[in-house]
This record gives structure tokens, C-alpha cells and sequence, in this order.
């Protein structure tokens, strides 16, 4: 039978929330830790275990039909790769750093400068959409040290906290690009294997959904009910359940998770009372 081959960080950064959404979407195979390929148990999918880093080739030979990866790392060496989800962690950004108390207005400040980075591609796009020539040093690792031992006078790498940066004595200047890790899809997938990236597709969407959302349940008098149904954001309209107690309700509904707390102050006050959360494991749309 016809497997989707898909490729994910072997150790890193993305290797444990990959693994996870797989799973959550019920995808079960063993883990990687002795093996550079593992079958899944329940669906049509091999996973191979990689480095983030050589993961776009993989995708263009078609090697591998899909992948996790970073955005920012599929702009630097995937050109072609489409991918089909942003899936929400390992948000980064792809920026220049000078040192701290250098005084920097524009991208002038980059005309004849030393810059150290693992992303030339990414950093060449950037000098030559303003025209400007620079040395571009690239290094493996450990950007930011580039400046401090006089091998650049500039870096560009990701941040995200910001603490490399500050620990380094290095200040963000321009950010070049954003980037989460995505669902990336080689242009060679066939037909067979697209269909199971259709059904691949399916339950991530769904574990997305559910992960932006609360099932909240809460007990209304009945009084209240008019106000309470029009604050709600339900996905239709919200369920309205008969108490034991007489003049008083109980209502379901789902909330998204970012405007949860301002939903609630506003059910408290025109009067729902013993408020549940929960979390939703899976949301079918
Ligand atoms: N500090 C960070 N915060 C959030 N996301 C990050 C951070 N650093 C890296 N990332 C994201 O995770 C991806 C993998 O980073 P990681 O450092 O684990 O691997 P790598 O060393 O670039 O790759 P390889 O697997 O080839 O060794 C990056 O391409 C980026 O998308
Ligand atoms: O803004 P921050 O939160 O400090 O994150 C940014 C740092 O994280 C990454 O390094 P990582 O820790 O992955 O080490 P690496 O260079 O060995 O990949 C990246 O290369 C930066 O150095
Ligand atoms: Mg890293």
C-alpha cells in the first residue's frame, strides 16, 4: 500500500511539538531516538528523522512528500516548496543585530559592513532589494558572537526572547522575516499520496482548531439568558440545557482561547454563575 513519506527534525527545536501534533492527530510510530525511519502503526505514513537543514533538498528530489519545517529555513533553501499549514509553534524571526549603541537609522547602515549569519540567501534578498553591497560571512552556528570577536559588524539569525541578542550585546535593527514551522509539500508528491496529505491535512486543521478553543459550560437564570446568548461567540448558536433548579439554565458553548477571559468578566456580570472550562481535544468544522 502507498505511504506518505514525511520528514521531520530528527533533534532540535521542532522535534518535540512535530512529534506531538502527529500524535494528536492519532498517528502512532515509534519515536525516532534509535531510528532514522519509522512506520506508522495506524496510517499511511513513514516518518523519517532529519535535519531541519536538509529537509528542503529532500522535499525537491521528492524523496520525502511532505515535511515540518521552519518557514524561515524553507525561504532560505526551498524555493518552489509550497506548504499548505502554518502550524502555530516555533514562531521566530529571521532579523539583523548590530551592537548595542551603534546609532542605526536605515539599511544604509549595512553599505560595505561585515555581516555574519546561517541565512545568506535571506540576508542577499534583503541587501539587494535596498541595493546594498555588503560582505555576507556565513557560519554555522553561534552568530552572535560574530561581532565580539571582530569577525562581523553585523549578524543576521533568529530571534525569538531576544536573550541571545542581549547577552551578546546586540540590538535588533530589521526583521527580515517571520516564521512558524508549516506543513511543507513536495512538488513531486503523486496522486495516491496527495490523498492521504488531504486526509493528513484534515485531522491537523482539527487539532488546530481545537487547540484554540474552550468548551466552557456555565449556569444561567433564565432571566439572564437573552444577554448571556448574545455575548457568546459560539460556533452557532449556544446550547441551552434545563436546570433540576427551577429559572435557571445551563449553556455550552465554545470560546476562543484569546478572548476567553474578556467573554467571562462579561458572563459574570449580567449573572452566570459556577463557570467550567475545558479543554477540546479534536474540532471538526
Ligand atoms: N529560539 C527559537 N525560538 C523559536 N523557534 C526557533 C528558535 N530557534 C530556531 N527556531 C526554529 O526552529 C527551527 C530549528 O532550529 P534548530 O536550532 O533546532 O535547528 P537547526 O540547528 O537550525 O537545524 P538542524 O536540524 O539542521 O541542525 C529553525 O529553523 C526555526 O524555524
Ligand atoms: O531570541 P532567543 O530566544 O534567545 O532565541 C534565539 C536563539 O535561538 C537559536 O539558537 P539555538 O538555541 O537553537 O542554538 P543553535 O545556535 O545551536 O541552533 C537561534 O540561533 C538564536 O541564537
Ligand atoms: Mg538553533
Amino acid at each position: 500500500m502507498n505511504k506518505i513519506r514525511i520528514a521531520i527534525q530528527k533533534s532540535g527545536r521542532l522535534n518535540e511539538d512535530s512529534l506531538r501534533i502527529l500524535k494528536e492527530c492519532g498517528i502512532s510510530f515509534d519515536n525516532g531516538k534509535d531510528q532514522l525511519k519509522a512506520s506508522s502503526r495506524n496510517f499511511p505514513m513513514e516518518v523519517f528523522y532529519l535535519r531541519n537543514g536538509d529537509i528542503p533538498q529532500y522535499l525537491k528530489d521528492g524523496v520525502v512528500d511532505v515535511a515540518i519545517i521552519g518557514e524561515n529555513v524553507l525561504f532560505e533553501k526551498g524555493e518552489g516548496i509550497e506548504f499548505v499549514e502554518r502550524l502555530g509553534f516555533s514562531k521566530c524571526k529571521v532579523s539583523m543585530a548590530i551592537p548595542k549603541g551603534k546609532s542605526y537609522t536605515n539599511y544604509n547602515y549595512f553599505e560595505g559592513k561585515r555581516i555574519a549569519t546561517s541565512y545568506p540567501k535571506t540576508v542577499r534578498t534583503f541587501l539587494e532589494k535596498w541595493g546594498i553591497k555588503a560582505d555576507i560571512h556565513i557560519i554555522n552556528g553561534s552568530v552572535e558572537i560574530a561581532p565580539n570577536i571582530g569577525l562581523a559588524d553585523a549578524i543576521c539569525d533568529i530571534v525569538s526572547s531576544g536573550s541571545t541578542l542581549f547577552k551578546n550585546n546586540l540590538e535588533e535593527v530589521e526583521v527580515l522575516l517571520k516564521s512558524e514551522a508549516v506543513l511543507a509539500v513536495s512538488p513531486k508528491i503523486n496522486e495516491e499520496r496527495s490523498l492521504i496529505l488531504n486526509k493528513l491535512q484534515f485531522r491537523i486543521k482539527s487539532v488546530l482548531q481545537a487547540r484554540k478553543n474552550r468548551y466552557v459550560l456555565m449556569n444561567v437564570p433564565n432571566k439572564s439568558l437573552e444577554k448571556v446568548i448574545e455575548i457568546l461567540p459560539g460556533m452557532r448558536s449556544p446550547t441551552v440545557l434545563p436546570l433540576a433548579e427551577k429559572g435557571w439554565s445551563s449553556v455550552h458553548t465554545v470560546i476562543n482561547k484569546d478572548t476567553f477571559w474578556e467573554v467571562i468578566d462579561e458572563l459574570k456580570a449580567v449573572g452566570a454563575e459556577g463557570i467550567l472550562v475545558c479543554p477540546i481535544e479534536k474540532m471538526v468544522l
